[in-house]
């Protein structure tokens, strides 16, 4: 794990625990052991610190927060006041990631040479703790409380030159970092080092203290839901008194922080997040056994409000992309829209000026369909008239290699009309394509797995989380929270007279947007038409009925069939939304919807309008009101999704409930500190939502959402832990 190097006279410790040398308990003890051994050699006179695998330390050992190996070894503060303590100068060099307790192993070292593409963080605060090794008093002390209050409580990585512009390192090479490094040491054998003792500094601007932190505040606010910012940020102040106080108020906070809730649904977020990667397939086909062709160019067939969003993301990963329209207008739109996304990117410094360039230099539009016959990959951006997809995808299958894979959503009308069905899967983006990192991929009964590891890895390619699922009614991540916002419109049909009672309820939880902004934010248009094609694929025209009662509209006996209509059977639908849309609310796009917006500022105003159209609404559909509990919103908001989480588990749709969580995180802006609706379900407890869930079904039997899970009911009565959920579900028989 630490391997211990003598040359000459410098002694070197290499880090040595792949992939990204994290700090486990074997790795602080040979850090440890290594400088006990070197000061006690007299043949050395230097130290040098390196990573193996080409990187320095990425940080911590997060499994073992929660997960001790019951190996008692040193603790990562020892190791940092080992560093500093030595006798003999200890020089890091530093490549790749340095960050975390890796970078509380590099200031406390005496002296600091680093690459210059470095990239440096105190990415805790996202796990929910606090560079509690040390790392809250050294790193202002070495650089300043204004650069540490910048960078602690964001996490926010920063580079090797902004590194050395801050004193956080003593030189930047371009190459070969362990021989500057040992060169470096060479010159420093003998000298006085006293003065690099990190804790022994002050912070070069403590009487700034007081702007500092309120600024560190308002900066940080969007994200006090979490206590870690906070935290970090009274951590951070605390360096401006003597050492040892500062220490102890940092092992009080981060002592508070590891014991909280929040840091154990970060840290499960964080694994969630990387175990969606590792894919299986019914048959036995996984993410290790199967080989996928490289995506290197793809094709993005039609344009709408997404395409340039998608566009970008394959530019940025210098992928060749082709844009596909028969018009040559809607292609330089999509140029245009694409390099004004770039353009941003590069205003807010995301990229450089030469990225900009290279990135959209991969950028080619195709007139005809013949230029795209090499891609590696289709991708449908066509209108929803699957006639017109089936049209124009069975023109590319005659044109397109054999290889070339087709992204649809229509995954088995599209394999049906074309002779490649194998090649044929699902890849749904979500809006701003160019921002959100969630990419939805499905697999049809026919598509092969070499075109879900191909997939796959084309997302992780484009950065994006990408998550399986099985094809079966639609975009699985809307399904998921879509039934806790059908509860929204729900409540305010039956009674609720204030959209923001709802939204409130749910950002208060901590939701990144309440439902009905929400909505507002998707569209209108978007969300009406998710209810148009359900009640379509059973037959029922919803815009020529809604038509019939409007030449009625006082007509009781007509509003009442309309209400039965609506009710379907016996099912409930969302209505209210509809209603809305035919008034010309399209939401944010146009400014009316649940909220009102203006051009100036896109923030949502409340619209007394809404309650008006609701009495006259719940006038024409006879809903009698009634009053509704904070409790009862929270639940059916929460709980219905929950409920939903399991079935898509039990029916085989997603294959863990890590998946589950990363679609509500990454697609939905579910709480981060939650760890994700499934994870919420385990800490809230399966039986007492389980017993929410029958409940509301009896009291709604027209709301299907409420019929309990069976995977649920299994759990919630046998106490299952949440690491068994998908291995049961994968046992129960296929619904
Ligand atoms: C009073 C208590 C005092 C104790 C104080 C302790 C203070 C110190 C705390 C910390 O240091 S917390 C950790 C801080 N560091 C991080 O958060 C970095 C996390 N890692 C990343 O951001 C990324 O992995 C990366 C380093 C930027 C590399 O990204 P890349 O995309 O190249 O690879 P990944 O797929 O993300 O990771 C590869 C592989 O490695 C696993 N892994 C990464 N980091 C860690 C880690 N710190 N601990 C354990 N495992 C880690 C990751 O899960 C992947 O594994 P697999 O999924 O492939 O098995």
């Amino acid at each position: 794990m630490v391997d211990y190097v003598q040359e000459n006279n410098i002694a070197t410790l290499w880090v040595n625990n792949p992939p990204v040398n994290s700090l486990s308990s074997n790795v602080r003890q040979g850090i440890y052991d290594g400088i006990a051994r070197a000061n006690d050699d007299p043949t050395v006179k230097a130290i040098v610190i390196a990573g193996r695998n080409r990187t320095f330390i990425a940080g911590a050992d997060i499994k073992e927060f929660s997960n001790s190996d019951g190996n008692i070894s040193v603790s990562l503060v020892e190791v940092t006041d080992q560093l500093e303590n030595s006798s003999k100068p200890v020089i890091a060099a530093i490549e790749n990631f340095c960050m975390g307790g890796g970078l509380e192993v590099a200031i406390s070292c005496h002296y600091r040479i680093a690459h210059h593409k470095t990239r440096f963080a105190f990415p805790e605060v996202n796990l929910g703790i606090l560079p509690g090794a040390t790392g809250t008093q050294r790193f202002p002390r070495l650089t300043s409380l204004r650069f540490a209050l910048d960078i602690i409580p964001s996490g926010r990585v920063f580079s090797a030159e902004e590194a050395f512009d801050n004193s956080a390192v003593d030189k930047i090479v371009d190459d070969k970092v362990y021989e500057a490094a040992l060169n470096f040491a060479s010159t420093v054998i003998d000298k006085d080092f006293n003065s690099r003792r990190t804790s022994k500094r002050s912070p070069p601007d403590t009487d700034l203290l007081g702007d500092l932190v309120s600024k560190a505040y308002v900066t940080n606010s969007k994200r006090f839901k979490e206590l870690a910012p906070k935290y970090c940020i009274k951590a951070v102040a605390a360096a401006a008194k003597p050492y040892d106080q500062g220490l102890l108020i940092e092992r009080d906070l981060a002592f508070q922080l590891f014991t909280s809730g929040q840091a154990n649904a970060l840290q499960y977020a964080f694994f969630a997040e990387r175990s969606t990667s590792k894919w299986e397939l019914p048959g036995g086909f996984n993410w290790k056994n199967t080989n996928g062709r490289p995506i290197n160019s793809v094709a993005i067939v039609g344009s709408g409000k997404m395409t340039a969003g998608i566009v970008t993301c394959f530019l940025r990963a210098k992928i060749r992309t082709f844009v596909f329209n028969t018009t040559e207008m809607a292609n330089r739109q999509v140029f245009i829209n694409s390099m004004n996304i770039l353009a941003n990117d590069r205003k807010k410094r995301r990229i450089t000026a030469e990225e900009y360039y290279i990135y959209l230099s991969y950028f080619t539009y195709a007139k005809s369909p013949k230029i795209i016959a090499k891609v590696d990959a289709v991708i449908d951006d066509l209108p929803q008239d699957v006639n017109i997809k089936r049209d124009i995808f069975q023109k590319l299958d005659r044109i397109c290699k054999p290889s070339t894979i087709f992204c649809t959503m229509e995954i088995e009308k599209i394999a049906s009309a074309t002779k490649r069905p194998k090649m044929v899967i699902g890849t749904h983006f979500f809006a701003p394509a160019n921002v959100m990192r969630l990419l939805e991929v499905e697999y049809g009964p026919e598509t092969a797995p070499r075109t879900v590891a191909a997939i796959m890895n084309m997302g992780k390619k484009i950065r994006k989380v990408s998550v399986l699922v099985s094809n079966r009614t639609g975009v699985v991540a809307n399904r998921l929270m879509g039934v806790g916002t059908d509860q929204a419109v729900f409540m305010l049909e039956d009674g609720i007279n204030d959209q923001r009672l709802i939204d409130n309820c749910m950002e208060d939880f901590g939701m990144a947007m309440g439902k009905f902004k929400t909505i507002d934010i998707i569209g209108m248009d978007a969300n009406v038409d998710v209810l148009r094609k359900t009640l379509n694929e059973q037959g029922y025209d919803l815009d020529e009925n809604r038509n019939m009662v409007r030449k009625s509209l006082n007509n009781f006996l007509h509003s009442y069939t309309y209400y039965a209509f609506f009710k379907y059977g016996s099912r409930r639908y969302p209505l209210f939304t509809y209603e809305l849309s035919v008034l010309g609310k399209k939401g944010e796009r146009n400014g009316y919807g649940y909220y009102r917006y203006t051009t100036e500022n896109r923030q949502p105003i409340y619209d007394e309008e809404i309650v008006e159209i609701l009495k006259n609404y719940r006038k024409r559909m006879g809903i009698q009101t009634r009053t509704f509990t904070y409790q009862e919103i929270f639940e059916r908001c929460l709980y219905s999704s929950v409920n939903e989480g399991f079935k898509i588990l039990e029916e085989k749709i997603a294959h863990k409930p890590q998946d589950i969580d990363v679609m509500s995180l990454m697609g939905y802006g579910f709480p981060r500190q939650v760890g994700g609706i499934m994870k919420f379900a385990e800490t809230t407890g399966t039986e007492r939502i389980y017993e929410a869930v029958c409940r509301y079904n009896k009291l709604y039997p027209d709301q299907p959402c409420w019929r309990p899970s069976k995977l649920l009911e299994r759990v919630a009565k046998e106490n299952i832990p949440m690491k068994y959920w998908g291995q049961i579900a994968n046992s129960m028989s296929k619904l």
